[in-house]
């Protein structure tokens, strides 16, 4: 049922549910539900491996956005570098699909810049109407490192004006867009009309995004903490070379991770953080 080529994997499930998930950055492309595309990619994505994807689901890791100390580009490495497939995994009523990185697979002054022994483990899960993606990371050193990770995931919807995104109320957020200052959120729903780039901290394990009042996506996380909302609207869209500037209409970002604090991996220690996303 897999279709592999030196580029990406397609997965498939008996119900007609597709994921296909790029070897570069392990971001997954596409997620189709009863024939309907899920996930959101710039039609000016740039695909050749010479930048992060615009869409779908990046990995972010081992940095948040930059870093002053650590001199590596926005977001991290992991979205871009080139993953290796381990292979295909399946059990009753789920077909996962499974990509690892190692520092090995990575640029020198990537490695030197965070100068760590790791592996991370991917995990790319379909169900009928469900895709999981599940990070596993490993501290291969002897010495604890600090990482933080976000799932950056873009889901597509027809218009931003009538999304509301609830599990959000009574949060505090950082707002990267009025210089960081921290907002404790008072709607019991989230809507967009206007530029949003907010680190919620602390957030419970279920955020649901509704159109139109009615549930699209849920969104459970387990491991990470935080949860990212994203939507660079009018001047930003314009701003991007590799995203249309009316495509802000049909995209949100809302990305699990745990990226308001550090965490930290002691030696030959593992830790797992991920996601469960329902078609509504
Ligand atoms: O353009 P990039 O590097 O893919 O980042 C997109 C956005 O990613 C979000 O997660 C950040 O909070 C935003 O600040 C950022 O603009």
């Amino acid at each position: 049922a897999h279709e592999t080529s030196h580029k990406s994997i397609l997965l498939k499930h008996p119900s007609g549910a597709e994921a296909e998930v790029r070897l570069f950055g392990a971001t997954v492309t596409s997620w189709k539900v009863d024939n309907t595309e899920r996930l959101f990619v710039s039609k000016d994505a740039i695909l050749d491996g010479s930048k992060a994807i615009r869409g779908g689901i990046p990995v972010v890791f081992p940095i948040f956005g930059t870093d002053e100390k650590i001199k590596l580009p926005q977001h991290g490495f992991a979205r871009n570098s080139d993953w290796e497939y381990v292979g295909l995994l399946t059990d009753n009523d789920e077909v996962s699909v499974r990509f690892s990185l190692k520092d090995n697979q990575l640029k020198q002054s990537q490695r030197s810049a965070w100068p760590h022994s790791f592996r991370l483990n991917y995990t790319v899960a379909l169900t009928e109407k469900t895709l999981r993606t599940t990070l596993v990371v490993k501290n291969e050193d002897e010495d604890t490192f600090e990482f933080k990770t976000l799932l950056h995931t873009y889901f597509q919807i027809s218009d931003i004006s009538k999304v509301a995104v609830s599990g959000l109320s009574n949060l505090t957020y950082i707002d990267k867009v009025q210089n960081a200052a921290k907002v404790v959120e008072e709607n019991q729903k989230v809507t967009i009309a206007g530029e949003v780039d907010r680190v919620y901290a602390n957030v419970p394990e279920e955020v649901t995004i509704e159109e139109d009042g009615q549930a699209k996506y849920r969104i459970v996380k387990t491991g990470m903490k935080d949860t990212v909302v994203w939507n660079p609207w009018i001047d930003k869209a314009k701003g991007m070379g590799d995203f249309g500037d009316e495509e802000y209409h049909n995209m949100v970002c809302v990305e699990v991770g745990s990226v308001a604090d550090w965490v930290k991996l002691g030696g030959g220690q593992t830790w797992t953080g991920g996601q469960v996303i329902t078609a509504l």
